[in-house]
């Protein structure tokens, strides 16, 4: 199928961009706990959840990716959706991919590098990716349902820049994106300054907790447990 680049939504900046910058290095199990922590002091019940399923993982060790999503709707087994959005997407942000979970290598090495030349930051997706040896010696962040070897059709060009549902979460361009080995967390655009603002607390508490665990204090001092009354 042919594709005029007028069919492709246009670039837009994000206001999380600069949110992104203020992920500050905290890491998504801190944003995980800081958007619990922030959605009951505002009074909040359960929390909607902000972690996508753990089934989609780091492609290769150390993997580690903050910034705005732009967001794909694909077909399994295709990846013409994802060739669109290397086009489309703005500089800077954080590709998130729906692809049905499909085991087809639906990213690779030549993927990343137009990625990369493109100044986009990485990629999460529901689905497969191959060349993962080589995205590591590229450095590009990439996070999938796993690797694999199978290619893909070009036929079908999905929506870009929409709402998606992946991995659990339900997703819109501009939302935040941060993932790492323990998995993927992507905070609504909405709530990622009061979000932020709660894991820089957390982060300092940290610190505090560290100093005091190496001076011989035990965790069940420092969280104020006392199981059965056993201190
Ligand atoms: O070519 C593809 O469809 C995926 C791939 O292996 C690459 O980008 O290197
Ligand atoms: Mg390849």
């Amino acid at each position: 199928m042919s594709t005029s680049t007028s069919a492709i939504p246009e670039a837009t900046t994000t206001s999380t961009a600069t949110s992104a910058d203020a992920a500050r290095g905290h890491s998504a199990a801190t944003l995980w706990e800081a958007a619990a922590t922030q959605w009951r002091t505002t009074g909040g019940d359960i929390p909607p959840e902000v972690a996508m399923d753990a089934g989609i993982t780091a492609a290769w060790p150390g993997a580690r990716v903050a910034g705005p999503a732009y967001t794909v709707q694909g077909a399994g087994g295709d990846n013409l959706a994802l060739h669109l959005a290397l086009v489309a997407a703005p500089a800077g942000s954080v590709l998130v991919a729906e692809l049905g979970g499909a085991d087809n290598g639906h990213w690779g090495e030549v993927m990343a590098v137009a990625a990369q030349a493109h100044n986009l930051l990485g990629l999460v997706i529901d689905g497969g990716v191959r060349d993962r040896a080589e995205q590591a010696a590229l450095g590009f962040p990439v996070f999938s349902r796993g690797g694999s070897v199978r290619g893909t059709r070009k036929d079908v060009p999905g929506h870009l820049a929409g709402p998606v549902r992946v991995g659990g979460l339900l997703i819109r361009t501009g939302d935040l994106v941060v993932a790492d080995a323990d998995g993927v967390v992507v905070l609504p655009a909405e709530r990622v300054d009061a979000v932020l603002h709660t894991a820089d607390e957390r982060a300092t508490k940290e610190q505090d907790i560290f100093t005091q665990l190496k001076a011989g204090a035990t965790t069940l001092q420092v969280y104020g447990l006392n199981p059965r009354g056993a201190l």
